[in-house]
């Protein structure tokens, strides 16, 4: 470059530059731990006062991001020797949110805060004395009813009471978001949120792995809509068109479990619910997070710090309003960690605390790194470690060894592919719809019509009633107005079976895949746990390269472990001569005053032909 054009005010010192760097990660810490704190108050008490201390504290945060992260580029790393002071420069040089002005902040944080407020305290009300929350009363009814018209009132009075409130705000959020994101030299907000993966092919390769997927998510559709035909009869399946959205045991169906009792294979096999064995045994929320808490020391991985058990929310207070969407938290003082969580005992939610302590033993593990690197190796990794050791403990043989059911193969592979399968056609859509959104693709005039064709795509779903842009049913679901991004649970669950294989190998397991417990297994837990350390200090496919020996995602762990299924599923729907997919996508089921009408015109037909049969029928 002629000397003219060098960026004169440079600093190229490298020893300073980790003065500047121990200085930031210092008051990092500080400042982070406010916040977190700030936030935790009004997460587990939902008022204006602690309300206005988090955003307060959100501010001086974002101040603090600023001082430091304009700091930080004023360093020309290019001749420094250390890599992790050049990673951490490059990743300070990223302001966020505190790139906007002050006012655009403090409208960003309270947008923020009041979406997460609006759809935390969102109620149904069947009659002016009895208002259901969605914890636990619509997800329990979601997931245990089977009459169709009560399912649609709880989905459909859901999405009155959450996404209709929100779409507005959610307007402005996108305006703001994409502006703070194009400060920061990003194209749009979706850009920025691909760019933690640091994978210039992300979205390529997000591509290639659906379509190695497609196929077993359609056998799994195919399967499941006939047992909703035999449930609900020909008027509400169309054995060639989309299930309706409201009879998969789930808000959002996202995660089909909850309707096993439909669909399971073999019913007659010798098995009892884990739920119903959790009570009989009298199990309680604190037992379910020692149970986890002992897989995890098995494996020579961390117990929770005593902080843990004192400070953590682990069951729904009943004298205040909470954020019931479970939740795991560090404190960034490498010594308090919780999980805030409304815990039901069943087994959902005995999955649910894998997971969430799956995130706390991540930040156990990487607690002396670096503030900037005290994050997932990417985000699909951090949300991989709770549900890889959730695999084994899913396992009939692992259930058993703690008192808990029995399940055939298929059954047991069934009730697994329910949550796993069922779960990625939506893991892939919901960002696709954002990334849209943030990019302009979506403009605010289809938010409701883009997403429902993503659903009707992807999942082969549509909405039980007509939906129109009065409705915003994107923000009936948590991570929408709570903007949590969500590609890494789609990444988390196609690289939690290749962590799972990789740990059963090290355990020594021989034998079915989907049989492999690696509980005791010390050689699993420390392949584990030095990934766990490296926190976001390296690349993720050097991290993935360390625990599968090579560092790209693939789908074949996860096709290995369900090929019995698989094989099942296939004959399953040939025998019942069903066909893949959803050719009449147009198709929806009749609703009650429609019905009344075909018979109307049924009756008209018989009376006006005088067909005779007027007095049977
Ligand atoms: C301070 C903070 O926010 N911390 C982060 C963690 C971190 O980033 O450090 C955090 O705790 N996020 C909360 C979020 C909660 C859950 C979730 O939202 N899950 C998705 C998708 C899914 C579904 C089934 C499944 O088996 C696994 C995932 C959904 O429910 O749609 C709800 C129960 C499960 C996980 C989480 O734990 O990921
Ligand atoms: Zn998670």
């Amino acid at each position: 470059l002629p000397c003219f054009l060098l960026p004169v005010d440079k600093i190229t010192d490298e020893t300073q530059a980790k003065q500047f760097l121990a200085e930031y990660n210092s008051t990092a810490e500080t400042v982070w731990n406010a916040y977190t704190e700030a936030s935790w108050a009004y997460n587990t008490n939902i008022n204006e006062q602690n309300k206005q201390i988090m955003l307060e504290k959100n501010l001086e945060m974002a101040n603090h991001t600023k001082t430091y992260g304009l700091e930080s580029r004023k360093y020309d790393t290019t001749d420094f020797q250390d890599p992790s002071v050049k990673r951490i420069l490059k990743k300070l040089s990223d302001l966020e949110r505190a790139v906007l002005p002050d006012a655009e902040l403090k409208e960003y944080n309270n947008l923020l805060a009041s979406m997460e407020t609006t759809y935390s305290v969102a109620k149904v009300c069947r009659d002016e004395n009895t208002c259901l929350p969605l914890d636990p009363d619509l997800n329990k009814i979601m997931a245990e009813s089977r009459d169709y018209d009560e399912l649609l009132f709880a989905w459909q009075g859901w999405r009155n009471a959450s996404g209709r409130e929100l779409r507005q705000s959610y307007e402005r959020y996108v305006e703001l978001a994409n502006l703070a994101a194009r400060s920061n030299g990003h194209i749009d907000n979706g850009a920025f949120w691909r760019s933690l993966y640091e994978t210039p092919t992300f979205e390529k390769d997000l591509e290639a792995l659906w379509k190695n997927l497609e196929p077993l998510y359609l056998n799994l559709h195919t399967y499941v809509r006939r047992a909703l035909f035999k449930k609900y009869g020909a008027k509400r399946i169309n054995l060639k068109g989309p299930i309706p959205a409201h009879l998969l045991g789930n808000m959002w169906s996202q995660t089909w479990s909850s309707i096993m009792d439909l669909v399971m294979p073999y019913p007659d096999a010798t098995q009892i619910d884990v739920t119903q064995a959790m009570i009989a045994n009298g199990w309680n929320a604190r037992r379910m997070f020692n149970e986890s808490e002992r897989f995890f020391t098995s494996l020579g991985l961390m117990a929770m710090p005593d902080e843990f058990w004192q400070k953590s929310m682990l069951e729904k207070p009943t004298d205040r309003e909470v954020v019931c969407h479970a939740s795991a938290w560090d404190f960034y003082n490498r010594k308090d960690f919780r999980i805030k969580q409304c815990t039901v005992v069943n087994m959902d939610d005995l999955i649910t605390v894998h997971h969430e302590m799956g995130h706390v033993q991540y930040f156990l593990q990487y607690k002396e790194q670096p503030i900037s690197f005290r994050d997932g190796a990417n985000p699909g990794f951090h949300e991989a470690i709770g549900d890889v050791l959730a695999l084994s403990v899913s396992t009939p043989k692992h259930l058993h060894s703690i008192g808990l059911l029995d399940k055939s193969t298929i059954n047991f592979l069934m009730s697994i592919a329910l949550d796993k399968i069922a779960f990625l056609p939506f893991g892939y859509l919901m960002d696709q719809w954002r990334w849209k959104v943030f990019d302009g693709r979506i403009p605010s005039s289809e938010y409701n019509k883009e997403w429902w064709n993503l659903r009707l795509k992807y999942q082969g779903l549509c909405p039980p009633v007509t939906r129109t842009e009065e409705d915003f049913d994107p923000g009936a679901k948590f991570h929408i107005p709570a903007n949590v991004p969500y590609i890494r649970y789609f990444v988390s669950f196609v690289i939690q079976f290749q962590f799972h294989k990789a740990l059963c190998e090290a355990a020594g397991h021989t034998g079915p895949l989907h049989n492999c417990d690696i509980y005791e297994s010390k050689k699993a837990g420390k392949l584990l746990g030095d990934v766990m350390k490296l926190g976001y200090s390296k690349p993720w496919p050097e991290a993935m390269a360390m625990i599968t020996g090579q560092p790209e995602m693939s789908v074949q762990p996860l096709m290995e472990y369900f090929q019995p299924l698989i094989t099942w599923l296939e004959q399953e729907n040939k025998n019942n001569g069903d066909i893949l997919g959803w050719p009449e996508y147009s198709w929806m089921p009749s609703t009650t005053e429609s019905d009344f009408l075909t018979l109307a015109f049924l009756y008209c037909r018989y009376c006006s032909g005088g067909g005779g049969q007027l007095s049977r029928l």
